[in-house]
């Protein structure tokens, strides 16, 4: 392992102290906009272990709690957050190169999540069930059915929304009376790690959560095989997940994975609006969003002026720094661009047109607009997470179907038709978790369920949902004495 020399790196969060790592190792943070930023600390086994032992022991006093009494901490963290906001959309901003105002949005878009998970698990209300429905039941038993805390939730976020998507699995835990520890992206453990300050400030409890920083490739398998964790809740690349399911064996899991939504244009279709939703959908945050439009199948009859308006969109599109706020800026790592560089190439080489950019300077790749695409190029199927839309031009519908369900992801899909009807049937038909009628592909609002299917992940989140699949439920029966 390398010692590197970084000032100032930032401390983790053991069971209630901010420390430095007996390691005596930080990691570098290198900020795709060349922003200077600190470092974060490689934690040792021995205080990963840590963690996990203090999480466990604080999650018995927190479950005993009341929603009530949890949903304080989470106002209260909330409110911390907006307090910091522009601290944190400044760290964001810097370490994973998402423009500020985009960056203030996901603060503040957490802080809202967080207020409405508040008061979802103050909704759960749990559940009598009369044992007299049954044939042979008795109307003398009920069964008293509550939601109980699995016990120590792993939480391991992606770096594309280091403050959001780690919050939204943090929060639904603690809510369902669980203890947490956190394991952000390294690059998104800044961010990720003032989020925690916040919540330290709101009157966390020692140990409840505690903060993990350390490279995935290196302390991610101890982890994840921890005995004292009970639950694994993970966001990121579907190599990653399959691989964190495979070694977690009879732990559960929760796995929101990559995708390859695509965007389905029917003849019908309102060229204008389903251009627009395919320029913003494909390319904000220069496409490193799981449900980014990552492939257009449109219908050869409409195919030409489809393709000549998100061209003509795509102009209003804000290239450069994320200072600047623009949409497309640095992607997260050289790693990232020349991955997608690739793709590109691969589908040039083998015939597609290049519609509008391909063009790079650095991690900065203009975004591209590639046309003619076939089955036969690696951009019709892979995840680039960057900046390119592929369009592939499709007979008719079945077509557009049967492309659509050969991906090994199945995350989401956009249909744009003023056939309602036919939309309804044609989403009954395709293998994702979400289908977006006449919209583009997107989580939000954060309280509607997202899941992906096939490689694109396991169970389900969205506010009400992230609590159930972190809570099991507790059946008590109570045999009452006839007569
Ligand atoms: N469906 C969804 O909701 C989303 C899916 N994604 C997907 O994530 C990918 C990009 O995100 P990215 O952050 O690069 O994904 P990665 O899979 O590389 O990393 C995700 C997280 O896993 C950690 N990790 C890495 N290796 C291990 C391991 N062996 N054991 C445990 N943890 C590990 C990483 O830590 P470290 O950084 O230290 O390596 C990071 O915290 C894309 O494929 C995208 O589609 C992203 C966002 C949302
Ligand atoms: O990480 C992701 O990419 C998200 O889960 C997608 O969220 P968004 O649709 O709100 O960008």
């Amino acid at each position: 392992m390398n010692k590197v020399e970084v000032i100032n790196a930032y401390p983790f969060l053991l069971n209630g102290e901010w420390k430095d790592s007996t390691s005596e190792r930080t990691i570098e943070i290198e900020s795709p906009s060349g922003a200077e930023t600190p470092g974060v600390q490689a934690m040792t086994e021995s205080e990963v272990n840590a963690a996990v032992t203090g999480a466990k022991d604080a999650q018995k006093n927190w479950a005993r709690k009341s929603f009530a009494e949890r949903a304080q901490l989470l106002y209260a963290w909330a409110d911390e957050l907006l307090l910091m906001k522009d601290e944190i959309a400044e760290t964001i901003m810097k370490e994973v190169g998402k423009g500020f105002a985009s960056a203030e949005k996901e603060v503040v878009r957490t802080a809202d999540f967080i207020t409405y998970t508040a008061e979802e698990g103050k909704r759960l209300h749990g559940e009598l069930i009369n044992g007299g429905s049954f044939n042979s039941g008795s109307a003398n038993k009920f069964a008293l059915v509550n939601r109980n805390p699995v016990g120590v939730v792993l939480a391991i976020s992606p770096f594309n929304y280091p403050v959001n998507l780690a919050a939204a699995k943090i929060a639904p835990a603690l809510i369902g009376g669980n203890a947490v520890v956190f394991k952000p992206a390294t690059q998104g453990a800044l961010s990720g790690t003032l989020m925690i300050k916040a919540l330290d400030m709101a009157g966390l409890p020692s140990g409840l959560v505690n903060l993990v920083t350390g490279k995935g490739s290196e302390i991610g398998d101890h982890l994840i095989t921890h005995p004292q964790i009970d639950l694994i809740n993970f966001t990121g690349g579907s190599e990653t997940g399959k691989s964190i399911s495979q070694k977690a064996a009879m732990v559960p899991v929760i796995l929101e994975l990559g995708g390859k939504d695509p965007a389905i244009v029917l003849e019908d279709a309102d060229l204008d609006k389903a251009a627009a939703d395919i320029v913003s959908g494909g390319y904000s945050y220069s496409g490193q969003r799981c449900t980014a439009i990552k492939r257009v199948l449109v219908q050869d009859e409409k195919a030409d002026a489809l393709v000549a308006n998100i061209k003509d969109k795509m102009d209003s599109l804000k290239i450069g720094a994320p200072e600047d706020n623009a949409d497309v800026t640095p992607l997260i790592s050289s790693k990232a661009a020349d991955y997608v560089t690739g793709l590109i190439d691969n589908a040039i080489e083998k015939g597609a047109n290049v519609v509008s950019g391909n063009h790079r300077e650095g991690n900065l790749i203009y975004p591209t607009l590639l046309d003619g695409v076939t089955t036969d190029m690696k951009i019709a199927w892979e995840e680039p997470f960057g900046p390119v839309i592929p369009v592939l031009r499709v007979k008719n519908v079945d077509e557009a179907i049967s492309i659509a369900n050969e991906s090994e992801y199945g995350l989401q899909a956009s249909i744009f038709t003023k056939n309602m009807e036919q939309a309804i049937q044609i989403g009954h038909e395709l293998e994702v978790g979400s289908v977006q009628v006449n919209g583009k592909t997107e989580r939000g609002p954060d309280h509607f369920p997202f899941l992906g299917v096939k490689s694109s992940g396991v169970g389900v989140q969205g506010i009400r949902k992230g609590i159930e699949s972190m809570t099991r439920e507790k059946v008590t029966v109570l045999n009452m004495t006839q007569g």
